[in-house]
């Protein structure tokens, strides 16, 4: 796949999971910068050196959620974004010992189900990935 292959060949990797509870996912309001204030995106973050994409998640829900979360496989394809770098969503879970998420760096968060998410204003790299997204909890979009 293209947007991969230009992250293997040096371009940065930003992860987010797909944290999927009772058919809702986890999706979260940023506070900054300004020209993303106010906009919806799911946890993650750059994958920093010497990092797996699963390291990273795990990193940025505990230092952005405060919870533990279980990764798993990718979900729908990678997303070009500004500035050679890519979006590449993880499915995840709360790990079972997991308290509740509370944003850390974040305006709110909501766990939105296929049916709200048009209720709020995503990213526009996350708005790519909504019909995967609706397809993993089960009810396809559109
Ligand atoms: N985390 C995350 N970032 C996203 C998503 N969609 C999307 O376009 N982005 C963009 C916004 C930012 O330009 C970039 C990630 O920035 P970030 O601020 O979350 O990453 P970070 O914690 O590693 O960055 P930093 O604050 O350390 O500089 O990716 C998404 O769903 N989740």
């Amino acid at each position: 796949m293209a947007a991969r292959a230009a992250a293997k060949a040096g371009g940065e990797v930003i992860v987010g999971a797909a944290i999927v509870r009772d058919g809702a996912v986890l999706a979260q309001q940023r506070a900054y910068p300004p020209s993303a204030a106010g906009k919806w995106e799911l946890p993650g973050g750059r994958v920093e050196d010497g990092e797996s994409d699963r390291d990273a998640l795990v990193r940025e829900c505990v230092e952005e959620l405060g919870v533990p979360v279980v990764v798993g496989e990718t979900v729908g394809p990678d997303v070009a974004l500004p500035g050679d770098r890519v979006l590449r969503v993880h499915r995840a879970a709360l790990a079972t010992s997991a308290p509740q998420p509370h944003p850390h760096d974040h305006q709110a968060l909501r766990w939105l189900t296929p049916d709200q998410f048009g209720q709020v204003s995503w990213l526009p790299a996350d708005r790519v990935l909504l019909p995967a997204l609706g397809r993993l909890l089960g009810r396809p979009l559109g």
